[in-house]
């Protein structure tokens, strides 16, 4: 946490909560456990964003509902880039169409229709660290 807190006091726009696609320590917390810690520390002062595990709309949403304004995707790419006997462009843009379409539906089954009004409400209590 005092890296976090050490960003907002150096003047930076944003923190990503990453484990780099989780490659690097086995024993390492996953991102979505680590970010709302994260969040918490460094409060409304700047935005947070999470990567790592991101594979679906309901994966946005439930980052979002723990305090990431924006999440980014690694690998969902890289499996639209090769499926369906290598789509390439088009098939990058089908992974991403997916998501969002997820997306979009996982905030109608949440009852919302509009994302400022999502918090951590929409998560099954106990289920995520708060
Ligand atoms: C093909 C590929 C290469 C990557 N190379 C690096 C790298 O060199 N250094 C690094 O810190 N992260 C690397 N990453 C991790 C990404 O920056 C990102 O954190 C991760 O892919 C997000 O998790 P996800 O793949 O589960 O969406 C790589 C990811 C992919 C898919």
């Amino acid at each position: 946490m005092e890296d976090a807190k050490l960003a907002v006091a150096s003047g930076a726009h944003a923190i990503v909560v990453s484990n780099h696609g989780g490659r690097q320590l086995d024993g390492a917390p996953s991102s979505i456990e680590a970010l709302p810690a994260i969040v918490a520390a460094v409060g409304d002062q700047i935005e947070v964003w999470m990567d790592g595990g991101v594979r679906s709309g309901q994966d946005v949403l439930k980052a979002w509902a723990l305090g990431a304004r924006g999440t980014m995707i690694g690998r969902a790419m890289v499996y639209g880039l090769g499926a369906m006997g290598a789509m390439g462009e088009e098939g990058v843009s089908k992974a991403l169409e997916i998501i969002h379409k997820e997306f979009d539906i996982t905030m109608a089954f949440c009852g919302h229709t509009d994302i400022r009004t999502v918090d951590k409400d929409i998560l099954l209590p106990g289920t995520y660290p708060t």
